[in-house]
């Protein structure tokens, strides 16, 4: 019996397809030992002869691209950026002189560019928020930005978050007349980004937006907030005092939860409390104060003069990753772990015939999609007294007259493939939303 139901995306995670793989029934059992592979695996191994198929049943089971769960090399990110956070216990934190100096140099011998800078930080916000916050659950965005550089960094987030999947609004209500920004809000006007003035906004953003991205103020913040965003830190103000988190959008502060003081933080202690912050180039003074649950660092940028010139300590970004969870990671609450399934049907007329090239097409698709040894499978049998037992194999062969897979000589005895039970085995490739059953009589 063959069972699956997959979804597919591609590496970059944009596209999708859905997958059916058809349950077969076969006659008999057999299991036919083979010669002895070459080393590094010992004898014996074992064939599953392909027997012919029974019937067929489907399992649906699919999503839209915004429901995907993460691809194995996204995950195997996340699992680098945690690794990262627990290494860089020490990481340095800048002074607002600092950090204006630091932009500066970039910007002059070092020969950046302030647009450059600007996307790359505006990409590491968004690829931060994309991480923490699924698509699944957080699809309404709306980014507040203000009328300096950290306003800037806001815009180009909001695009990439629109490419991403996001359906991104933005509030920019004092807009800056250079050439940078005025092609940056070109650029969300013609992806139909609707832009809301302050006046519109509800008082109360819960209801309205999954995330808030705060985007008003950055290292040059200074003094007491001015109109219009006095009322606009309030309004992000009162929303992080709804206790109950999951009745809320959490709040996402670009570089400086806007309104701290860069170097003090939250003076008054009547400040916005972000649930995540993501520093560019390095923290500054003002996060040391941050206890939300999530604390990244973007801009990958950092050329080595400025790292030895102010002693940087920061942590590895993971592969090709833009940011890096720096600070604790939060403790997950294992009951919430969940993918959300939307069930179009699954056809058979759209599966192959033979479950063995519907098999090795899409395992062909999960080595594309870059899985992690997608050829480790659960091997189930149960024995004479009825005792089911599993381990994990490796395939090492599939074709018409059946799969084929290693496991040590000891654990051939163990194997009770001899019983009355058909042995099944099971492949797990969730990069591709797909579980695979398989048992042969
Ligand atoms: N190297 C980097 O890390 C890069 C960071 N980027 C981002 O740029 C900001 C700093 O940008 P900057 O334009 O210097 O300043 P701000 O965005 O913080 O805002 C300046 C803007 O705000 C006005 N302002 C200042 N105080 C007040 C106030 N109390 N009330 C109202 N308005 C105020 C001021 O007049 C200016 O108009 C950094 O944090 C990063 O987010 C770059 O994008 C890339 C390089
Ligand atoms: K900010």
């Amino acid at each position: 019996m063959l069972t699956a139901a997959c979804k597919f995306r591609n590496k970059s995670g944009l596209a999708s397809t859905t997958r059916v793989m058809p349950f077969f029934l076969s006659t008999s059992a057999t299991v036919t030992p083979l010669c002895p592979p070459p080393s590094p695996y010992p004898s014996p191994h074992f064939r599953l002869p392909y027997l012919p198929r029974r019937g067929l049943a489907f399992l649906a089971a699919a999503a839209s691209p915004r429901t995907l769960p993460p691809t194995p090399r996204q995950a195997m990110a996340s699992l680098a950026t945690s690794t990262a956070a627990a290494a860089a216990a020490e990481v340095t934190h800048l002074s607002q002189r600092d950090a204006a100096d630091i932009d500066e140099q970039l910007m002059g011998p070092l020969g950046f560019s302030v647009d450059q800078l600007m996307e790359l930080a505006g990409l590491s916000v968004a690829t931060a928020v994309a991480e923490v916050y699924k698509l699944s659950e957080h699809t309404r965005v709306l980014i507040i930005c203000g009328p300096g550089n950290n306003g800037g960094d806001g815009l180009v987030a909001a695009r990439h978050l629109y490419h991403f999947g996001y359906k991104p609004f933005v509030c920019y209500p004092k807009r800056t007349a250079k050439p940078l920004y005025s092609g940056l809000v070109t650029q969300l006007e013609s992806l139909a980004i609707p832009f809301v003035p302050v006046e519109d906004l509800p008082q109360d953003l819960s209801g309205q937006y999954d995330i808030v991205i705060d985007a008003m103020f950055g290292f040059s913040f200074h003094g007491a907030p001015r109109p219009p965003f006095d009322d606009l830190i309030q309004m992000l103000v009162s929303l992080s005092v709804i206790g109950d988190s999951a009745k809320r959008p959490p709040i996402v502060s670009v570089d400086i939860p806007s309104g701290w003081h860069v170097e003090e933080g939250d003076v008054s202690g009547g400040g916005i409390k972000p649930d995540m912050l993501v520093s560019l180039t390095a923290p500054k003074l003002c996060a040391k104060k941050f206890t939300g649950p999530h604390h990244f660092l973007g801009g990958r940028f950092v050329p080595p003069p400025i790292s030895s010139k102010y002693g940087l300590e920061l942590p590895p970004y993971p592969g090709t990753s833009m940011c890096v969870r720096i600070g604790k990671v939060p403790s997950v609450d294992i009951s919430s772990l969940r993918e959300n399934y939307i069930s179009p049907e699954l056809l058979e007329t759209q599966v192959m015939p033979n479950p063995f090239d519907q098999f090795r097409t899409w395992f062909d698709e999960a080595v594309t999609a870059g899985l992690r040894e997608p050829n480790a499978m659960a091997l189930t049998t149960v024995n004479k007294a009825g005792k089911p037992s599993s381990r994990m194999v490796l395939l090492k062969g599939v074709d018409k007259q059946g799969f084929v897979w290693y496991v040590k000589n000891h654990h051939f005895k163990q194997l009770s493939i001899h019983s009355n039970e058909p042995p099944k085995n099971l492949f797990l490739m969730p990069s591709l939303g797909l579980v695979q059953v398989h048992k042969l009589r």
